[in-house]
């Protein structure tokens, strides 16, 4: 144990402003980068307050959906819509029921135009953040959202954009913060669908407008990246000396970027702060910050055949919840025998605790 203060690791940090934060927002960037992306965005801003409401409700409570706002797609697949997507209009339902959306019409308008003008499928995201840690939430596992409702419960059910919606400054380290928040306006993104091969995508890490560091993003392993890696940091690298730099603005950032398979062309695929909240997937922030890279050359990691098993753990899990937690929290009943066989367990394990100490 340490003896004193100075026998601890003082972690090093960096400086990060709010303008640095702004930069990587949605509507900050991709207008000037537009032709870099997979896919058609259209960003909904500013979102009014009926929308924000809705979604910092804690109960999840889906509009109604009418004959004539389901696409192909939601038709054959009810996947998100509630118990009250196919009420009859009889007399009792409309009475009870009361359609969220009747707070935020235009936003719902738009959304549903823009599935469908975006050939029937999107993927959402906030200022900042994709809903990744919700994706438990859908059938298929993904954030594919075919219906308005898909992108609802998607937002509604993610810490990631509770995180946009309440914290997205706290990572600031300059005290003019408070000022920027007060300021903010919301927006939603909806992105065309694009089928991503996850074993192309990278996370750049520039430092004092150094490109420093690339990392694999999706922690399997792809045994055919090792012979492509230094034509990998030769696009990359391109990309961001002639496109990204010197339109970006911040000093430090990180940018993640998708090649197609033949690496013909590079993508942008976001921005985020060069801050420890972001993802530093095969580096530590620590050595990030203070490790010697060669901005001449810089290093590129991917899971090997021999860590793969250090990574074995699903991205983004961290918010799922067991499915009897789910289910028994629609019922109140079960909801009560959940806790008792909780509590049965959790007594078990400190009576086998204190056998083994026993012994
Ligand atoms: N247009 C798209 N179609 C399908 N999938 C997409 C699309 N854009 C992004 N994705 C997938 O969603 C992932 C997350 O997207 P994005 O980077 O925009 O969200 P994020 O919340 O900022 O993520 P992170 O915090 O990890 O940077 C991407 O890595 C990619 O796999």
């Amino acid at each position: 144990m340490p003896s004193s203060t100075e026998d601890y690791t003082v972690l090093s940090n960096v400086v990060v402003t709010s303008q640095d934060v702004l930069n990587c927002c949605y509507s900050s960037w991709y207008p000037t980068f537009k032709d870099l992306t997979v896919s058609e965005a259209k960003i909904i801003r500013p979102l009014p307050a009926g929308f924000l409401n809705y979604l910092n409700e804690d109960d999840i409570r889906l509009p109604k959906v009418r004959p004539c706002e389901r696409t192909p797609f939601s038709e054959v697949r009810p996947t998100s819509d509630n118990e009250y997507s196919d009420w009859s209009d009889d007399e009792d339902s409309s009475n009870a029921y009361q359609d969220p959306s009747e707070a935020f019409k235009d936003v719902h308008k738009t959304i549903i135009s823009t599935i469908s003008e975006f050939g029937g499928v999107v993927t959402p995201k906030l200022n900042w953040s994709a809903p990744q840690d919700a994706t438990w939430m859908m059938v298929d596992n993904s954030t594919r959202c075919r219906s308005a409702n898909d992108v609802y419960l998607l937002l509604k059910s993610s810490d990631y954009i509770n995180h946009d919606l309440g914290y997205a400054f706290d990572i600031v380290t300059e005290e003019s913060a408070q000022d920027e928040v007060k300021g903010l306006e919301f927006e939603l993104v909806l992105k065309k669908w694009f089928d991503f091969n996850p074993a192309m995508e990278f996370r750049c890490f520039v430092k004092d407008r150094q490109l420093l560091a690339i990392s694999q993003r999706d922690l399997n392993y792809y045994d055919f990246l090792e012979d492509l890696k230094d034509k990998i940091i030769d696009k990359i690298g391109a990309c961001f000396d002639d496109s990204l730099l010197p339109k970006f603005e911040s000093n430090s950032f990180t940018f993640d970027v998708y090649l197609d398979r033949d690496l013909r062309k590079v993508y942008l695929v976001d921005f985020n702060p060069f801050a420890r909240t972001t993802s530093s997937y095969l580096f530590s922030w620590n050595e990030l910050i203070t490790g010697k890279f060669d901005a001449a050359d810089p290093e590129i990691r991917l899971v090997t055949q021999h860590n793969s098993g250090r990574f074995a753990c699903k991205e983004h899990s961290q918010n799922h919840v067991p499915k009897d937690v789910v289910d028994a929290s629609m019922d109140s009943a079960a909801m009560v025998e959940l806790a008792k066989e909780w509590e049965r367990a959790l007594r078990q394990k400190s009576d086998l605790a204190d056998n083994s100490e026993e012994k």
